[in-house]
């Protein structure tokens, strides 16, 4: 049985008169490459801000190895295990590629402020060895050459590996990645796709949003569907493709007799 990482449970989120989420569950395995789609709108983005705690849920649950994250404030969500990126990139501009990767790893030492401060010998120490692991870290996205490039300077796909590189920083059990994909052209998105192949096979566990379906088809072994804040569908790519509801939600009414036809 493969064990369970996280577990959603009957999670809702409203807005005003608009029901952005409706008692949404289901489970994430670890070393799933588990992807999360639906039309625009659907609530993608809510279900990310409510499980790094940006949005407290009117009601519902969701268990984190041991973690209730609805209970977290958001900075203890990466404590727990669980980084994310965002679908609008939230990069230091001004700090190079590699003190915007320095400050995601800060979450995992001790020195504190008053090492930062006093910098005695054991901070210098520490400091060494955090800007060490932030250059492999970004030799590991296949930006390790860019260490000194302003972040905002960096052409846009590695703009998006750059947030990689640091929420990986974190030493996520989990990591959630929000449209990787965006913005990136066919080549950018093949490297990504063997990045979040190659994170997964080093024994982290990947959440994704993403709209592009060839790269969520190939690279997910689970995918949830969301419509209108509502659980359509989860399973098996295969069979979430295949899924008339999902089908309709995708291409519109009618659309999935039409595409029954055409496979029979
Ligand atoms: N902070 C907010 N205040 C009010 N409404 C919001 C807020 N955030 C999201 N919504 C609304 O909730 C619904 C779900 O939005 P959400 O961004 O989660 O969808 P999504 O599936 O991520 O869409 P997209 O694919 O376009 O990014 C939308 O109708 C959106 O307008």
């Amino acid at each position: 049985m493969p064990e369970l990482l996280l577990v959603a449970s009957k999670l809702s989120k409203r807005f005003g008169g608009l029901q952005a989420l409706s008692d949404v569950s289901f489970s994430i395995c670890k070393g799933d490459i588990y992807g999360l789609i639906g039309p625009n709108g659907a609530g993608k983005t809510t279900l990310f801000n409510v499980l790094t705690s940006l949005y407290v849920p009117e009601s519902g649950s969701c268990n984190f190895m041991g973690h209730q994250l609805t209970r977290l404030k958001p900075h203890e969500i990466a404590i727990a295990g669980l980084a994310r990126t965002f679908q609008n990139i939230r990069l230091f501009g001004a700090l190079s590629a590699i003190e915007n990767v320095m400050i995601g790893r800060h979450i995992r030492t001790r020195a504190g402020v008053f090492g930062a401060i006093t910098r005695n010998q054991a901070t210098r120490a520490e400091e060494a060895a955090i800007e060490q692991r932030a250059q492999e870290l970004l030799d590991y996205v296949g930006i390790g050459d860019r260490a000194n490039h302003l972040a905002s300077a960096l052409p846009y796909g590695d703009q998006r590996r750059l947030e990689i590189a640091r929420a990986l920083a974190t030493e996520p059990a989990l990591l959630a990645l929000d449209e990787p994909a965006a913005g990136m052209n066919a080549s950018e998105t093949v490297v990504l796709r063997r990045l979040i192949e190659k994170i997964r096979d080093d024994g982290m566990t990947v959440l994704l949003i993403e709209h592009d379906m060839k790269l969520v088809m190939g690279l997910c072994n689970r995918v949830l569907v969301l419509e209108y804040g509502k659980v359509l569908a989860e399973g098996k790519p295969a069979e979430v493709q295949r899924n008339p509801k999902v089908i309709e939600a995708y291409l519109g009414a009618g659309a999935a007799t039409e595409h029954s036809k055409e496979a029979s």
